[in-house]
């Protein structure tokens, strides 16, 4: 190492203070060190004895950056792309004789030094090429590094919003969020996330800044996000106004005005496009591949967020239908003896997974009492699906139950998941079982038998875990005999039966009921409870419904809808439960009118009897007779006492 030498940089010949360019070269050592562009053109000014120094840039037309004095008040726009292309610094002479030099940069935005002050000079753009070219240099690195720190920003905001996904379960706010993160990094005016309804063929705006309660809906075929969609591809708009995919509707209502856009397809796991993100005026320039790269980021959180949040708002919307469901619709309502023996069933019922059978008139609450088995039961966590067999021909029967695979027959056109493999793990409802197809029966047998389905063109065996319960007002005894029901198939159905009686053989049920129904359809009118007078609870005592329970749910919800006053008074009723429908058909048979009057005494004091649960004290005050006079009524009308006790 004997021949070793060593120079440290200011001993070097050219930065003796006599060397050419030895001032250049310490300048331009000061101006790499300098990290904020006011303080680049400041030095800048300084070095060259000029009142002003603007950094310029080519966007659509030529903007100044940052200046030092007052800038050019015109850009010699042709000049200075003739720099950038030429690589050229050039001295010249503005129009009111002030000399001007423009330094290229050969930065990778183009960037042009312009300088202007009486004092420069032509020989001084030796000088300038050198300190353009060490601006140039420096202006990329600081470029580099402000990406990298938009970068780590972006990442942080990622972080953070992936974060925020678990704490926040409302998708509205969560995209609320997005939308204003990605504003703030991307620095732009307005943010609007699309979910595609693709149903519905209507794109949803959450949230649609400016736009009065936030939501906006847009046909999916129109403007640049239905076009972002149906390509599934970026697009970016320099001129929305130019551009003829621009739909200005949006912006003609909300009085604002669309510079320039970014929007990108918003993707779920499978690369279905689920939507669109919108950004909308960028604060600065246009929207570069930049922006683009981090709204792609973006889309991704965002897709990720919308599929937690909506399935979390799926699970809690179906969990509160359930909840609902137990405290409400699937209560059964009613005080006589049979509806609690039926409660009593349906509770020891519900823990098994035995096949029922709920038999009963139209409208008597059987899928009710299917209801109350799967949500008291193991089940309950997991669907319920009811299908009504009187509904569908075989074939359709057969698709709706074990579902059809993509071409199985003409109107196929996509593949079909069937009722049995959708209450997989719960409870499938056979309603009017009576009525289904012996063709179907069939096939319904084996699925039992075997406990697999094969769809409809399949070939491959599903297999299911699935309680059934079936329905029916046919008498299906009688058709089994008449060989239009398969014994085997009511056999496996009617493992247990259970029945529900006509509401006119329980009538301790009916002003329950009546009061039940009443008090959820007026919270859906938005109207008080309305209390029922005894006259009115006389009134639908005394009538024979024949449409049962049904027919009792939906006088009261006309009921609640129509009636006037704060009380539901026998008179609300009389206009809607017509006298030829209660039980005494038979008035118009050409009896007389004295036995017809008896016959309705007798029918009248029955009832009353039943309802009082056989207290005769109870039935002659609801009456409104003596006990002694009640008993001389009934002999008068020969009756006995033991044919009115229940
Ligand atoms: N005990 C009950 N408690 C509460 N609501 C009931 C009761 N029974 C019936 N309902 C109501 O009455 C209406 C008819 O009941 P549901 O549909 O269960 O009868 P159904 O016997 O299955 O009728 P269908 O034979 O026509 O299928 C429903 O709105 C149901 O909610």
């Amino acid at each position: 190492m004997e021949d070793t030498q060593w120079m440290s940089w200011v001993e070097a010949p050219w930065l003796q203070r006599t060397a050419t360019y030895s001032s250049l070269i310490r300048f331009c050592e000061r101006l790499v060190q300098v990290d904020l562009l006011p303080e680049l053109v400041t030095e800048i000014a300084a070095e060259f004895g000029v009142p002003r120094c603007s950094l310029v840039a080519r966007n659509r037309s030529w903007e100044t950056i940052v200046s030092r004095g007052e800038p050019l008040a015109s850009l010699p726009g042709a000049l200075l792309a003739d720099v950038v292309d030429k690589d050229a610094a050039v001295w010249t002479t503005s129009a009111d004789d002030s000399p001007v030099m423009l330094l290229p940069t050969a930065s990778s935005a183009q960037h042009v030094l312009v300088l202007s002050g009486p004092r420069l000079d032509a020989s001084q753009l030796t000088e300038g090429l050198g300190v353009g070219r060490v601006v140039g240099q420096r202006l990329n690195q600081l470029n580099r590094v402000a990406k990298a720190e938009r970068h780590v920003d972006r990442m942080r905001t990622m972080i953070g919003l992936a974060h925020s996904f678990a704490g926040e379960k409302d998708t509205q706010t969560l995209l609320e969020r997005i939308a204003e993160e990605a504003c703030r990094l991307l620095k732009t005016d307005r943010a609007s996330i699309f979910i595609w309804d693709k149903e519905q063929k209507l794109l949803i705006a959450c949230p649609a800044l400016g736009v009065e309660g936030g939501k906006l809906f847009l046909p999916d075929n129109k403007g640049i996000v239905g076009d972002t969609i149906h390509g599934a591809k970026p697009i970016v708009v320099d001129d929305a106004y130019t551009d003829r995919r621009f739909d200005q509707t949006v912006d003609k209502k909300s009085g604002y005005t669309t510079r320039n856009l970014l929007c990108v397809p918003l993707f779920d796991a499978d690369g279905e496009c689920i939507g669109a993100f919108e950004l909308i005026n960028k604060l600065d320039g246009d929207f570069n591949d930049d922006d683009l790269n981090s709204l792609q980021d973006f889309g991704v959180q965002t897709s990720i967020a919308i599929k937690n949040t909506l399935e979390l708002e799926n699970l809690v919307r179906s969990n509160q239908n359930l909840t609902e469901r137990v405290s409400t619709g699937v209560a059964i309502i009613g005080e006589s003896e049979s509806i609690n023996a039926l409660r009593g069933t349906i509770e020891r019922l519900a823990a098994t997974d035995l096949p029922v059978l709920v038999l009963g008139e139209s409208g008597t609450g059987k899928e009710v009492a299917a209801q109350a088995l799967h949500h008291q039961g193991p089940r309950a966590a997991r669907p319920f699906v009811a299908v009504n067999c009187a509904a569908l021909t075989e074939t359709l029967l057969e698709s709706e139950l074990f579902g059809h695979e993509k071409g199985a027959f003409t109107d196929a056109q996509s593949t079909h998941v069937g009722k049995f493999e959708l209450a997989e793990g719960g409870t499938l409802f056979l309603d009017e079982i009576g009525d289904m197809s012996v063709g179907g029966q069939a096939k319904l047998l084996r699925v039992l038998e075997q406990k697999v389905i094969t769809r409809v063109g399949g070939t491959q065996s599903i297999p299911v875990n699935v309680r059934v319960l079936a329905a029916t007002n046919a008498n299906l005894v009688e058709s089994v005999r008449e060989k239009q029901f398969r014994q085997d198939l009511y056999y496996r159905l009617s493992v247990v039966t259970i029945e529900l009686p006509a509401l006119r053989d329980r009538p301790e049920d009916i002003v329950p009921l009546a009061n039940f129904f009443l008090k959820r359809f007026c919270a859906d009118a938005n109207r008080k409870p309305l209390p029922i007078s005894s006259d009115a609870e006389k009134r639908l005592q005394m009538h024979g419904w024949p449409g049962n329970v049904r027919e009792l749910r939906n006088l009261m919800e006309r009921v609640a809808f129509l009636s006037a006053g704060d009380r539901v008074e026998a008179e609300d009723l009389a206009f809607i439960l017509s006298p030829q429908r209660d039980a005494f058909d038979d008035l118009s048979d050409g009896i007389g009118l004295a036995e017809a009057t008896n016959k309705f005494q007798r029918e009248y004091i029955k009832r009353a009897v039943k309802r009082m649960q056989g207290n005769m004290s109870d039935a002659a005050e609801f009456l409104d007779l003596h006990r002694s006079n009640l008993y001389r009524k009934m002999r008068q009308l020969g009756m006995e006492v033991d044919d009115v006790k229940p």
